[in-house]
């Protein structure tokens, strides 16, 4: 298979795989524990072997990992059952703190019905102060027994567990495994659906709840093939929402049924009583025809019987204070003592009835003064007891609590005391007779009861039958059509929602925003490109200009930025003044021929080839906890851009920089930036289902965008590890950053956190009274949700944003709110401004999908929107207009750009033009010229030198920057007229 990695991913897959391969076949023993890091699974601690992601024998998927093993529980397997309903179970637990994921607090948690909640402290659990909960069910559980590490991913949540001893970690592992395996034989067996939404308390119905839509945990939401949000327990009347409730409709009657345990259990000892007491029978029948054979002495019990009723004596004191287990539950009644010791007692329906011995010769023991026919009810087990073993009379009378009734120590005192012979005058006043008849009477009894019980189960049983044959009936069609209708519904409302948002959009009153004057002449015509929220060129002035042209005429090198801008000054301004007068064009004469009116492209030359997802996604699925950059991945799960070009894609909304150059108040100038800093995230919200190509060692991309005034050029300066570095520069900024991405797999969800920083330096304020501002900020953590369940991948952005002017010492502190199942918002960013001296400025807040306010509600203001996403972009991998047009390559461009730039690149180009099968060949090809060009390097001892950028170490941080020479390089000599390595 060809291969490919995730973002920042090694492509030296077959290098690595044969490396283990060998080590394998060697017999390596694996490397130490002390060296585990205590990461999860991470492309840093983590690789794999593929052959050995075989199965454990218990039930998990054995992981072999260069520093330690990670296990992943195994689900329950086709056509296996897991009835047994596990305990609660509770305990302390290390959890790994939420931000920056660094250090562990020790918290309670409790496991119940595959609820794992936790708090702080058991009092805080018993007041009700909860930090946490989900539903392990649809889980993905990884253990890792040398760390005793534990972590969890329920899609929306993940819990980093770890245990303080190896006692504890098996005890939960053990745990965690029974509830998860009980939990989906209940999604799997139990059709009752009210049953599957109520979690531990049913009384709760909070939206926080994970089972309850918006609750992302929800169970509806993981199971496979199914609707998020469409298994609803209350309330919206949704087609399958009616549907479950109408079954839950009849929930008391089944939920009886369903919970038979106890009516099992108690079938199951009244049957062993009934056995007991047959031995009973045949006991009293040996004794019968002892007596008999030993004439002369008819008043004697066997020694046998004598020996069980001292031993009976004995547990009855026991009991009497206290010790002998009452019996919680029914079905638990009959005590072998008991029937051991010939004195039948049997619980039914909780009530413990003693069947007293009746003599025919002695009257006076049959009939209770009570007048029940047959038997006497005590008030309790010990009352019981005692009224059969005689608690009347010597050792432990005293000490019971319940007094037996004057009735019962009367005649009880007749059977039992505290000595053998007192045992043997109530034996002798008893006739063998009595016990016989007692004993038959006995065994008929529980017979009766039995039968009696059987119907009744039959009863129910029928009547669950025919209950569930009529919503047998309702089944897989009518859900599958209810599904069909919302998703119809769903995509309407969609529909409706984007005219109205592009309706918004056009009657935006954004265009009030106040430039300065002698900035807003400048300006004009990029901030009229924001203003219409169509983030692209379409409305752009570059029809006027000849990009060629002006960058022959451009001066190099980006290192002297005045004389630099004096030049970027003259072509922007140029461009602005030309095209400053441009109206609006009409949605059509942009969609013109898949071409707007600036010539540059509206949609990609072919939609996204149909592929059967699943199997990639299986694909994936059997490589959870592998070291993904050492994983060979299908050509599917890309989009035709690679990261470089995705970097550029950070710019999209560079008018906002174009704006801040233009303020002159510092905190303005700040907003302005951070609010830029959220924009860089936008594009993401629809890009969850593919990864970008990861660039080739000395891949390069350009981008000239005139109409946004900015340059932009990348490279991919690292392969181990992969690491891009980029440059842009504009009259009124420069940008720059590397990335390097750590990628963290979880199970259901994939984690990016991009290292380094990102700087930007901002044209000094208008007023000519202050310098350039430097700022620099960190980037927050980017996860792909629901890796493998029915439903959508979706992208969150979490962490805090730093940003800092290391000019001024202004910072602004953005919040980048993780969804999370216990509220249903999803996307919030907010954030302060404050200045040096820690007084807060301003406020900001918003969504990184939507838009950003400053200031406080209802008087705040819209700082940006996000453009209007172009027609039929979900057929186009979800790419914005900007998006499109970065792999757009047009014949004079052509002339001009190296042979390293990614437009050139066979693959991705390939892939754009829809040709899978070609795009997976050529990629393959590609990375074999890549391993063979290194391995080349590697003997002749040769370290890779990046073209356009230099790696500078700073206190053991390393940045990229940017020599300026590839812009001097392309005007002269040109790079037609110089030599490069071939990349493919
Ligand atoms: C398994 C596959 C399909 C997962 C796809 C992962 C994609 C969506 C991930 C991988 C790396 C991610 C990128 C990592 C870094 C950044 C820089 C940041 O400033 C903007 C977001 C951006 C650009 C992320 C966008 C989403 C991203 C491209």
């Amino acid at each position: 298979m060809s291969s490919n990695r995730l973002v920042g991913m090694d492509t030296g897959a077959g290098y690595n795989h044969t490396k283990v391969a060998k080590q394998k076949k060697r017999g390596k023993p694996p490397p130490p524990p002390g060296s585990e890091s205590d990461q999860s699974i991470d492309t840093n601690s983590l690789s794999a072997d593929s052959q050995d992601a075989g199965r454990s024998p218990n039930s998990s998927q054995k992981i072999t990992s260069k520093k330690g093993e990670w296990e992943i529980l195994e689900g329950l397997k086709e056509g296996q059952r897991f009835d047994l309903v596990p305990r609660k179970f509770e305990g302390f637990l290390l959890k790994r703190r939420k931000w920056p994921l660094k250090g562990w607090h020790k918290r309670y948690f409790v496991l119940d019905r595959s609820q794992l909640t936790y708090a702080k402290s058991i009092g805080d659990l018993a007041r009700g102060k909860l930090l946490g909960r989900m539903d392990i069910g649809m889980s993905v559980v990884s253990t890792k027994a040398r760390r005793r590490r534990i972590d969890i991913d329920a899609d929306t949540l993940i819990f980093h567990l770890k245990c303080k001893s190896r006692e504890v970690y098996l005890q939960w592992v053990e745990q965690l495994k029974q509830h998860r395996l009980h939990k989906q034989h209940q999604i799997l067996y139990n059709k009752d659906p009210a049953k599957l939404t109520s979690p531990t308390s049913p009384s709760d119905d909070s939206p926080t709840d994970p089972l309850v839509p918006g609750g992302r945990g929800s169970l509806g939401g993981s199971l496979p093939g199914s609707h998020p949000g469409t298994m609803v327990r209350e309330g919206k009347a949704t087609p399958v929402a009616t549907l479950t409730s109408a079954a839950a409709g009849a929930g008391t009657l089944r939920s009886w049924l369903m919970d038979s345990a106890g009516l099992e259990q108690l079938t199951r000892d009244i049957t062993t009583t009934q056995h007991h007491l047959h031995q009973l029978t045949k006991l009293l029948y040996t004794i019968d025809n002892h007596d008999e054979c030993s004439h002369g002495e008819p008043t004697t019990p066997s020694t046998k019987s004598r020996r069980k009723f001292r031993l009976r004596k004995h547990k009855a004191n026991k009991s009497t204070s206290g010790e002998l287990p009452i019996p919680a539950s029914p079905g638990r009644a009959v005590t072998v003592d008991q029937v051991d010791a010939g004195l039948p007692s049997l619980q039914v329906d909780g009530n413990l009835c003693e069947l007293r011995p009746l003599s025919s010769s002695n009257p006076t023991l049959a009939m209770p003064s009570s007048g029940w026919p047959q038997t006497s009810r005590p008030h309790s087990y010990s009352e019981a007891s005692s009224a059969i073993v005689g608690g009347g009379s010597g050792g432990g009378s005293g000490q019971v609590p319940n007094t037996p009734s004057p009735t019962a120590g009367s005649h009880v005192s007749h059977h039992a005391a505290p000595n053998p012979p007192t045992i043997t005058l109530s034996m002798e006043n008893t006739s063998r007779e009595d016990f016989t008849i007692l004993a038959k009477e006995v065994v008929s009894q529980i017979g009766q009861v039995l039968r009696g019980i059987q119907s009744e189960r039959e009863k129910l049983r029928q009547a669950l039958e025919s209950e569930s044959n009529l919503l047998a009936s309702h089944s897989t069609t009518t859900i599958i059509a209810a599904l069909r209708n919302s998703l119809n519904q769903a995509l309407q409302q969609n529909a409706e929602l984007r005219g109205r948002l592009a309706r918004i959009h056009a009657d935006s009153d954004l265009s009030e925003i106040s430039v300065p004057p002698s900035m807003s002449e400048l300006l004009h015509k990029s901030l009229h490109t924001s203003l219409s929220y169509e983030s692209s060129s379409c409305f752009s002035a570059s029809e006027y200009f000849d990009a060629a042209d002006a960058l022959s005429d451009d001066e190099g090198g980006g290192s002297d930025t005045s004389s630099e801008a004096s030049s970027d000054n003259s072509s922007f301004t140029s461009e602005a003044s030309d095209a400053g007068t441009d109206a609006h064009p009409s949605a059509a004469e942009i969609e013109e021929d898949g071409k707007c009116f600036t010539g540059r492209r509206t949609r990609l030359p072919a939609p996204k080839p149909l592929t059967e997802d699943f199997s990639v996604w299986n694909f994936l699925y059997k490589n959870i906890g592998k070291d993904l950059s050492k994983v060979c991945m299908p050509v599917t799960l890309n989009e035709p851009l690679n990261m470089l070009q995705r970097m550029c894609e950070e710019l999209e909304y560079s008018e906002l920089l174009d704006k801040a150059a233009g303020l002159v108040d510092p905190g303005e100038r700040m907003v302005q930036v951070a609010t830029f800093a959220v924009s860089a995230y936008a594009s993401s919200i629809h890009r969850a289902a593919h990864k970008p190509f990861n660039p080739l060692l000395g891949e390069t991309y350009e981008c000239i965008r005139e109409d946004k005034g900015f340059r932009f050029v990348a490279e991919q300066v690292s392969h181990h590890p992969p690491v891009s570095a980029c440059y842009a520069k504009s009259h009124n900024f420069t940008f720059w950053q590397d990335i390097r991405i750590k990628t963290k797999f979880w199970g259901r969800s994939l984690e990016f956190q991009p290292t380094g920083k990102v700087h930007l330096m901002l044209r000094e304020a208008p007023d000519g009274g202050g310098n350039e501002d430097h700022y620099e900020w960190n980037k927050v953590t980017t996860c792909v949700h629901n890796l493998f369940g029915g439903g959508q991948r979706w992208v969150d952005q979490y962490g805090e944003m730093l940003i800092r002017n290391t000019s001024n010492g202004l910072t602004c502190k953005l919040s980048f709110v993780r969804a999370s199942s216990w509220s249903s918002k999803r996307h919030e960013v907010f954030g302060t401004v404050w200045d040096g001296s820690g007084q807060e400025l301003h406020t900001l807040f918003g969504k990184w999908t939507e838009a950003v306010y400053c200031g406080h509600a209802p008087s705040a203001h819209v700082v940006w929107r996000p453009g209007s996403m172009p027609e039929d972009y979900h057929l186009y991998f979800g790419f914005t207009r900007f998006a499109m047009e970065l792999n757009e390559l047009d014949e004079d461009q052509a002339k001009y750009i190296p042979p390293t730039d990614t437009r050139f690149r066979p693959d991705q180009r390939c892939l754009e033009e829809g040709n899978m099968s070609g795009a997976e060949v050529l990629k393959t090809q590609v990375e074999q010229l890549q391993r063979e060009r290194r391995k080349q390097r590697e003997e002749a001892g040769e370290e890779y030198v990046p073209m356009w950028f230099r790696r500078e170490a700073n206190n053991s941080e390393e940045s990229w920057v940017f020599t300026g020479e590839y812009w001097n390089k392309r005007k002269d000599p040109g790079f037609i007229n110089m030599t490069f390595e071939k990349l493919w």
